[in-house]
């Protein structure tokens, strides 16, 4: 039977629909109108979007939820895989990748989605029994792996070995899975037996029993021979389920929940970004996301079907909420990035990457130290007004966090009195003009407040948050930048603002989105380098009488900050000590040199993901896992040279290395 999809299902990268499980599956749920969740289909099975609402009231609750379809319990898995699936299947026999992801709180329902019962079959197994008859018609053959992710690390399943896949980056950032065996699949119940085998939950390190995303992915290709290349791919993902780590009723840790969490954020984080269309997709945040990138980029499209029970749990409501923010992203997506931002839901990190790229003006501050100008040169007469409500947060979860953030507002500043300025391609002045109104700051998120007041205790669950998934700390502020010169131009413009720490994050995912692949903290340090030979060349050269950037200087009264700086390049930002004897200087800028490499190594071992760590001198595995599980436990671990002896080096083995890292900019 051939099912007319809604148009919208053709254009969407990723689908979102929800899947109820019965209250019947809760023996202890009473199923009572006053909690349970209500769908509502304006044009029935026909409608492109659909409103769930639940009875029962969680913080920040909205009135209901907009997600693509929703089927329910009298709905047949059959169904899902005649409507849902099997466009997606005759796009892998066309040659392109696609993806059903079931994702919700624990015990929604996921691996029963994909499993099935006695009575009525999976969706796993439809789904391959479908690929099966239609390979056989076209002469294909099936080839499946099985893997399991757990602790940030892959494990190919389909044998008792459990063996360890590497997720490699090849030519032009194509993912090889080295280590993850094919299977060829000759009939359903080979595949039963292979996926429906093995157990639920696999004891893989240690004695308690972790959580892991469960998938299979489905080869067709053109041979038996399990060395074929794929014509394409269908990725079936069971991922774990998400709980609120607070929870005392839990057989894990909060902090593995947290892990767990944090993988679950990150693969959404993904679909977000897909879904609106952004230009920067953060796969690197997770191993998940790393090892499904070829599958979800371009083209291919992903089915993310939402488990829910009958009732909604705190958790359930949650990703729910979240569900429907990655289907509503396609609505938002940005024309065109260099417009002033007027949906609330870009992501942080893709308008941070589409202003290095296509703004003519980006400001960047750094918490700590900076504000950083990026401008291009023939547009640099700027006038630069941002509203709080163009940079509210814009990543998935960066909301969150957001609001929090902007109660805290004031102490926020506080850490940027010290904010110096430069710009990197031009000398003229500029005013910095923050201005950090609280009142302004809540008005600003009060339209997110669905989301700011999702968790009952919003400042623990924001902790969590920024922990969990590296949220990115927006202050929202509204900031104004007048550049004094001759021939003034206004322009409105959207102004991120981020903290020292992530900048460098940052600058890892913009680099990635511009394909340079060489890792950033060699490119800072390379930049440090070329600094000092700036230096060496105008020791040699008349100086001239500079101003330098002032820090910013707060009026408490106004809650205002204003900075007054030159902006320079990065070469001129750096004062000559007029007078000095030039070897005087020379140590002076060696030492400040010095200094900085310092600080960005140790910002680069504070954020920098498992596989760019072990990019470094004497950081292997063991020593990269070890640094981001102390990640874990505080967010910034490395604040001095010391701090590495908690990693287990000697002070001289910590001088060696820096050693190495920095001389290396010099080979
Ligand atoms: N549609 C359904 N009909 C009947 N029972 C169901 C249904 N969906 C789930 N259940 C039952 O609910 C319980 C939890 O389901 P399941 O194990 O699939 O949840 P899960 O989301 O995969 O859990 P976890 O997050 O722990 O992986 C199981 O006992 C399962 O049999």
């Amino acid at each position: 039977m051939e099912t007319k999809l809604p148009m919208s299902h053709e254009r969407k990268a990723v689908r979102v629909v929800a899947r109820i499980k019965p209250s019947s599956a809760y023996p202890s749920a009473k199923s009572s109108a006053a909690t349970s969740v209500s769908v509502h289909k304006p044009n029935g099975d026909e409608s492109e979007t659909v409103s769930i609402s639940s009875g029962a009231q969680f913080a920040g609750s909205k009135d209901s939820y907009k997600l693509d379809y929703c089927y329910e319990e009298n709905e047949t898995t059959s169904l899902i895989l005649t409507k849902e699936i099997k466009p997606l299947i005759s796009t892998v026999f066309e040659g392109k990748d696609a993806n059903v992801i079931a994702h919700g709180a624990r015990c929604s329902g996921k691996t029963h989605l994909a499993q099935g019962s006695e009575k009525e079959p999976g969706l796993a197994a439809l789904t391959m029994g479908e690929m099966l008859s239609m390979a056989e018609e076209s002469g294909y053959s099936i080839l499946a792996s099985i893997y399991e992710v757990c602790h940030e690390t892959v494990y190919d399943i389909s044998d008792q070995e459990k063996r360890v896949v590497s997720v490699l980056e090849g030519a032009q950032g194509k993912i090889q899975l080295k280590g993850l065996s094919k299977v060829h699949v000759k009939s359903l119940s080979e595949f039963k037996e292979l996926y429906f085998g093995l157990k639920k939950t696999q004891k893989l390190t240690g004695d308690s029993p972790l959580r892991s995303h469960r998938g299979v992915m489905i080869h067709v290709t053109t041979s038996s021979n399990i060395n074929s290349g794929s014509i394409g791919r269908m990725n079936f993902l069971d991922m774990a389920g998400y709980e609120d780590s607070r929870k005392q009723n839990t057989d894990l840790a909060p902090l593995e929940i947290t892990r767990i969490n944090k993988s679950i954020y990150s693969l959404q984080n993904v679909m977000y970004a897909l879904n609106a269309n952004e230009s920067h997709v953060p796969y690197r945040e997770s191993k998940l996301t790393r090892m499904l990138k070829d599958c979800l980029q371009g083209s291919n499209e992903t089915l993310l079907i939402t488990c829910l029970p009958r009732e909604l749990s705190q958790d359930s409501f949650y990703m729910l909420n979240l569900a429907s923010r990655i289907c509503l992203g396609n609505n938002r997506a940005m024309a065109n990035a260099t417009k002033k931002s007027n949906g609330p839901l870009r992501s942080i990190s893709s308008s941070y990457v589409s202003q290095r790229r296509q703004t003519p003006l980006t400001v960047t501050v750094y918490s700590k130290q900076r504000t950083e100008l990026r401008g291009n040169a023939s547009e640099r007469k700027i006038k630069l007004k941002t509203s709080a409500s163009a940079i509210k947060g814009r990543k998935l979860f960066g909301e969150a966090n957001g609001s929090v953030k902007s109660k805290n507002n004031t102490k926020e500043m506080d850490s940027k009195d010290r904010m110096a300025m430069k710009k990197e391609t031009s000398t003229s002045k500029v005013v910095l003009n923050v201005e950090a109104s609280a009142s302004e700051e809540e008005n600003s998120v009060s339209t997110l407040s669905s989301f700011n007041n999702l968790q009952e205790t919003p400042r623990k669950h924001q902790e969590e948050f920024s922990e969990a998934i590296n949220c990115i700390d927006v202050i929202t502020c509204k900031a104004q930048i007048v550049e004094r010169d001759e021939n003034r131009l206004d322009i409105e413009e959207g102004l991120t603002l981020f903290n020292e720490g992530e900048n460098l994050d940052k600058e890892n995912t913009s680099l990635l989105a511009n394909e340079i692949t060489s890792p950033p903290l060699s490119l800072r340090l390379q930049e440090l380098s070329n600094n000092l030979k700036s230096i060496c060349n105008t020791l040699n050269q008349p100086s001239t009488p500079e101003k330098y950037p002032t820090p910013l200087t707060k009026y408490p009264e106004h809650g205002n900050i204003i900075a007054e700086a030159e902006l320079r390049t990065p070469e001129r930002s750096m004062p000559l000590n007029v007078g000095c004897s030039p070897w005087k200087t020379f140590s002076a800028h060696s030492s400040k040199l010095k200094n900085s490499a310092v600080g960005e190594y140790l910002k680069f071992l504070n954020t920098a993901d498992k596989e760019d760590l072990k990019k470094l001198k004497g950081i292997g595995e063991k020593r990269a896992t070890y640094i981001v599980d102390l990640r874990q436990e505080s967010p910034e671990p490395f604040k001095k040279l010391d701090d590495l002896k908690d990693i287990g080096l000697s002070e001289k083995q910590i001088k060696g290395l820096l050693r190495k890292e920095i001389g290396e900019i010099f080979n």
